[in-house]
C-alpha cells in the first residue's frame, strides 16, 4: 500500500488529501505524481473513475507553490464547460492550504465575469479551448509563463473536432514547458499525435487486463427502435436506480426522451451542447444533489464527470465506437465503487455491439428484457420504501390517532396493502410515441448528422480523417 505521505508531499497538500478522504493512492497516482514532479513529461491512461484528475492535480500544487507569484503558471483544457468546472474545483480542494487557486474558463457563461475573476490572479486555469482562444485574443489571458499544461481527456482534444484549437493554444505557451495527457482511452494514431506536442514522453499505463472498470456489470437488451421507451421504463422500474444517465444520441433524442419521462412522473432532465449554461448549471446541480434521478444526456455528459451516486448507466441509444462506450459506462463504478451499465440495442445493431466488444475484449452478456410484472415489483418496492420512510417522518405522529381508529375497525393488512397500492403507480402511464433514430450498422453511423436539433458550431464543417472519432456539437 502506498500513502501519499510516502510520495514526499508538503504538509498542506496532505491536509487536503486527508480531507477529501483519500487514504490510499490508486495505481495511476502512485506511477505518475512522482514522474511529473520530476518534470517529465506524460501520458498517462487508466481506466475511468481511478483518480486521474488528482494525479496531475497534485503535482501541479506542488510545482507552482509559490502563492505570491501571481502568473498563470498551470494551465488545464478540458473537452466539455462541466468538466472545466469540475476540475478546477477539485484543484481548488487540493491547493486550499498552499495559496493555490484554480479558475474554470468556459464559454456560456459571462466574458466580463470572467475578466474580473481573473483579476484575482489565479495560478491554474482550466478551460474549454473556444472560450480559451477568445480570451487569448481579447489578450485577457496570457500564458506565457505557464510551465505545466494538461489536456484532459487528451485523446478527445486532440480528435479532429479540437486539434487546430488545442494547436493555437499550445503555440501561446512557451516550449520548454511540462506536458502531460490523461484518458482512459488512448488510440494508436493520437497517441502517435500526442507525441508531436511532447518532449520525450512517459507512456504510462496501469496494468489492467481490461479497459472497463471490473466493478461494472454490464448487460444489453435486444429491443426494437419502436419499443425502447416502454422496455426502457420498465428496466427502470424494475432496477429502481439511485442515480443513472440515460445517454441518447441526438439532441433531439434527449429533449424528446427527457420530457416523455418527466410525463411518466420520472424525476428526469436533459443536458446536451443547445442548452443555455445556466440551464447546463442547474440540470447538473439538481443531479448532483440528487433532486433528479434520472440525468438524459448527449455525449456532453459521456466524459471525466464525477458524481457521487450514479448507480446505473443507460445507453438508451448504443454509442457511436467503444471509446464512447467505455467513457459513458465508466460514470458509474468510480473510485471502486460497484455500478450497473445496460444497452439497450437494436437487432440491426448487433454487429456494431460485436465490435464494441471485441474492442473493450469482453464479452456483454444478454438480459431479458423486463417484464410487466417485474417493473411491477420494483414499483412496489420503492412504494414499500416510501410507506417506511413516511412511517418514520415525525409529522406522521400527527395521523397516529387516526390510523388507531382505523385498526379498531379495520385488518391491519388490508390496511397496508391499501396504503402501499396508492403508493404505487401501477399503469405504465401516458402512451409516448419518440422520433426514431436510424440505427448504426457494423461501426459505422448511419443516423443522420445532426438529425433533429443535434449538431451545431464550427466543427460541424471538419473533415474527419479518424473514421471512429466523433463530431462534437453534441
Ligand atoms: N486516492 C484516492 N482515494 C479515494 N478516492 C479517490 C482517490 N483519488 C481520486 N478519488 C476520487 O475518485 C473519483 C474519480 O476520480 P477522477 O474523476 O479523477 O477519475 P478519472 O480517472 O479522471 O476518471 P475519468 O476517466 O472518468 O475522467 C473522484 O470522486 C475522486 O475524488
Ligand atoms: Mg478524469
Amino acid at each position: 500500500m502506498t500513502t501519499f505521505n510516502d510520495l514526499g508531499l508538503n504538509d498542506g497538500v496532505i491536509k487536503a488529501i486527508s480531507e477529501m478522504g483519500f487514504e490510499e493512492t490508486t495505481p495511476i497516482q502512485r506511477q505518475a505524481i512522482p514522474q511529473v514532479m520530476n518534470g517529465q513529461d506524460i501520458i498517462g491512461q487508466a481506466q475511468t473513475g481511478t483518480g486521474k484528475t488528482a494525479a496531475f492535480g497534485i503535482p501541479y500544487i506542488e510545482r507552482i507553490q509559490d502563492p505570491n507569484n501571481k502568473e498563470i503558471k498551470g494551465l488545464v483544457v478540458t473537452p466539455t464547460r462541466e468538466l472545466a468546472i469540475q476540475v478546477a474545483e477539485e484543484i481548488n480542494r487540493l491547493g486550499q492550504y498552499n495559496g493555490i487557486t484554480a479558475l474554470p474558463i468556459y464559454g456560456g457563461q459571462s466574458i466580463g465575469h470572467q475578466i474580473k475573476a481573473l483579476k484575482k490572479r489565479p495560478q491554474i486555469i482550466v478551460g474549454t479551448p473556444g472560450r480559451l482562444i477568445d480570451h487569448l485574443n481579447r489578450k485577457t489571458i496570457k500564458l506565457n509563463n505557464v510551465n505545466m499544461v494538461t489536456l484532459d481527456e487528451a485523446d478527445e482534444m486532440l480528435n479532429m473536432g479540437f486539434i487546430e484549437d488545442i494547436k493555437t493554444i499550445l503555440q501561446k505557451t512557451p516550449s520548454h514547458k511540462q506536458t502531460l495527457m490523461f484518458s482512459a482511452t488512448m488510440p494508436g494514431p493520437i497517441k502517435s499525435l500526442a507525441e508531436q506536442f511532447m518532449n520525450d514522453p512517459e507512456i504510462i499505463r496501469t496494468k489492467t487486463k481490461e479497459i472497463t472498470v471490473p466493478s461494472i456489470e454490464q448487460q444489453y437488451v435486444e429491443v426494437k427502435e419502436g419499443d425502447k421507451f416502454d422496455v426502457f421504463c420498465r428496466l427502470v422500474d424494475s432496477q429502481s436506480p439511485e442515480k443513472a444517465i440515460v445517454f441518447g444520441r441526438t439532441k433531439r433524442r434527449v429533449d424528446e426522451l427527457y420530457q416523455a419521462l418527466k410525463k411518466r412522473g420520472y424525476f428526469a432532465e436533459g443536458i446536451h451542447g443547445d442548452m443555455p449554461q445556466t440551464k447546463r448549471d442547474h440540470v447538473i446541480k439538481n443531479f448532483r444533489t440528487g433532486a433528479t434521478e434520472l440525468l438524459v444526456a448527449t455525449d456532453v455528459a459521456s466524459r471525466g464527470l464525477d458524481v457521487t451516486g450514479i448507480s446505473h448507466i443507460y445507453n438508451f441509444d448504443i454509442p457511436q465506437d467503444a471509446d464512447s462506450y467505455v467513457h459513458r459506462i465508466g460514470r458509474t463504478g468510480r473510485a471502486g465503487q460497484s455500478g450497473a451499465a445496460v444497452t439497450l440495442v437494436t437487432p440491426r445493431e448487433k454487429g456494431h455491439l460485436n465490435l464494441i466488444e471485441q474492442s473493450i475484449k469482453r464479452q456483454i452478456p444478454r438480459r431479458p428484457k423486463p417484464s410487466v410484472d417485474e417493473a411491477l415489483e420494483g414499483k412496489q418496492k420503492i412504494a414499500v420504501e416510501k410507506l417506511l420512510s413516511e412511517a418514520k417522518d415525525k409529522n406522521a405522529r400527527q395521523y397516529h390517532k387516526l390510523a388507531e381508529e382505523l385498526l379498531e375497525e379495520n385488518d391491519s393488512i388490508e390496511l397496508v396493502a391499501g396504503a402501499l397500492k396508492s403508493l404505487t403507480v401501477e399503469s405504465e402511464g401516458p402512451n409516448i410515441k419518440l422520433t426514431e433514430e436510424a440505427p448504426i450498422v457494423r461501426g459505422k453511423s448511419k443516423s443522420k448528422k445532426g438529425s433533429g436539433k443535434s449538431g451545431s458550431g464550427k466543427r460541424q464543417g471538419h473533415k474527419r480523417s479518424h473514421k471512429n472519432y466523433r463530431k462534437k456539437g453534441r
